[in-house]
């Protein structure tokens, strides 16, 4: 378990998250206008000022630690590369569920070692809930301001209870039902951003693949949550955990999250990629 995150860090860091947070769902409670990024993706004032508050906040708690955000993605690969620790933040991932008012985004913070996320924070604040994982030590919620420790579930018998994969509300949906093609019984769910792997994360899905583009910074804290909770979230090629900051882009390969390995989605995945 990382050293670096002590209790009363951790501590002021979920708090510093439910505040912007709270500068989050000030914008959203009124209206806000949406730009468009060079990548055609939507930019709102909200996005701006949940990365103000967050960069602001990691610079005040440890000043050591370089940060990379999306809206601050432009660090050359070859500083990038000599961070042994930094902090990865998206300040509003799921923009579009945003715009769209369905309550399906969320602030994500990650702390990268050595390539690794080892901590992560994932605050989802119209549903007033929380995900916080620490790789080697606890996952847990804080929903409504109650505290539950989290794990993945066991893949069930599909014929007693089917599979739940979880997918995007957007993005990759034909290789999406061509994976979904291959599985035993199972029930599909769709969501917008990171809240798909605490999903996984809290044992109320099996699986989420993600067969679409996606950036380190949309999945680095959920994958802290899921893997502190028990689960992986795996390139779907080589089947080993994604990493983060290996290379010039910020890209993450295909992949797929689950509680665990398993011959049956594994053969459905493999022939999906066919
Ligand atoms: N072509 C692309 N390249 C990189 N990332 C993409 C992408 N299309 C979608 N995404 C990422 O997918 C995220 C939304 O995922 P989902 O559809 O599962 O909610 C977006 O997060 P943002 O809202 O932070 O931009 C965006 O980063
Ligand atoms: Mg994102």
């Amino acid at each position: 378990m990382t050293a670096f995150v002590s209790n009363v860090l951790r501590a002021r860091l979920i708090e510093g998250v439910h505040a912007a947070g709270r500068e989050v769902m000030a914008i959203y409670a009124r209206d806000f206008s949406v730009e468009t990024k060079d990548d055609q993706s939507p930019l709102t004032e909200a996005d701006m000022a949940s990365h103000h508050a967050l960069v602001a906040l990691l610079e005040d708690l440890t000043p050591e630690v370089p940060v990379l955000s999306e809206e601050s993605a432009e660090i050359p690969y070859a500083t990038r590369q000599a961070w042994q620790r930094y902090w990865l933040i998206d300040p509003l991932d799921g923009t579009k569920e945003f715009v769209n008012k369905n309550g399906e985004f969320t602030l994500n913070v990650a702390l990268i070692e050595e390539g690794v996320p080892v901590f992560g924070i994932v605050y989802a604040p119209v549903l007033q809930t929380t995900w916080v994982g620490q790789v080697g030590g606890e996952a847990f919620k804080i929903a409504q301001g109650i505290y539950a420790n989290i794990q993945v579930r066991e893949l069930p018998d599909p014929e007693v209870a089917p599979w739940k994969v979880v997918g995007s509300r957007r993005h990759g949906a034909e290789t999406f039902e061509a994976f979904c093609a291959g599985l035993p019984a199972h029930e599909c769910v769709s969501m917008g951003s990171s809240l798909k792997l605490c999903l996984v994360a809290e044992g109320n899905a099996d699986l989420y693949p993600r067969l679409a583009p996606t950036s380190e910074w949309d999945t680095a804290a959920a994958q802290a949550v899921v893997t502190a909770a028990g689960g992986e979230v795996l390139n779907v090629e080589t089947l080993e955990p994604l990493r983060c900051n290996q290379q010039e882009s910020v890209l993450n390969p295909f992949f797929i999250v689950c509680g665990q390995r398993d011959e049956r989605w594994e053969s459905a995945l493999r022939a999906s990629l066919q």
